[in-house]
């Protein structure tokens, strides 16, 4: 496994396009927003099947978007909430920073080491054809890997610090898989914001 090293700028990965903003937020705006979300936002626990078996999705989740207007992955259907005035906000500064836009925000709650989001591509095909995805980071640090989809063993890792941007683009979903595996030491949690451009059909 290759650590890629968290500076600010382009991660130079083959067929990827990765930004990276290591302090997008200050250390206390990190610390404040994770507060505010983990209270206020109403975190669901969807279920999922795998090989036919039922289990509870290993994280807690919601969607903010157009309200009504719902949004299916990996067998899940979400109903997003409207967004609130705080999400707007930060949307607004992400939008400035990465330069694209964006209808919709997925967040993920991982209560501590043992919630995880397992390899997959953000490729349905409601992100359109190269989507972009801006993934902000709040609580305790986790790794986050990333591998070749023809070249499965061939792994790297980037730490992902509270208050840090990652943006993926371009051809990167059709490329690469991404995960955040179970780090069963850590005993903290960690909420992943993913801003997307959702076109409803
Ligand atoms: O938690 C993360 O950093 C990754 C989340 C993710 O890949 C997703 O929600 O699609
Ligand atoms: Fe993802």
């Amino acid at each position: 496994m290759t650590e890629l090293s968290p500076l600010e700028g382009k991660i130079e990965l083959p067929q990827a396009e990765l930004d990276y903003w290591p302090h997008f937020l200050s250390e206390t705006e990190a610390a404040e927003l994770y507060t505010q979300l983990l209270l206020e936002v109403p975190w669901q626990s969807d279920r999922i099947q795998v090989f036919g078996q039922w289990y509870d999705q290993p994280r807690l989740t919601a969607l903010y978007g157009e309200e009504g207007k719902p949004y299916t992955y990996s067998g899940i259907t979400m109903n997003p909430h409207n967004f609130t005035r705080e999400l707007k906000t930060l949307k607004d500064r992400i939008e400035k920073q990465t330069g694209d836009s964006f209808s919709s925000c997925l967040l993920n709650n991982y209560r501590n080491g043992s919630d995880s989001n397992g390899w997959h591509a953000d490729d349905e095909k409601e992100l359109g054809q190269n989507p972009v995805i801006a993934s902000l980071s709040l609580g305790h640090p986790r790794f986050f890997h990333l591998r070749p989809k023809n070249d499965k063993k061939n792994t790297y890792k980037l730490l992902l610090q509270p208050g840090s941007l990652l943006v993926m683009r371009g051809r990167t979903q059709h490329h690469w898989q991404h995960q955040l595996p179970k780090s069963k030491k850590v005993k903290e949690g960690r909420i992943n914001l993913t801003f997307r451009q959702i076109n409803h059909k």
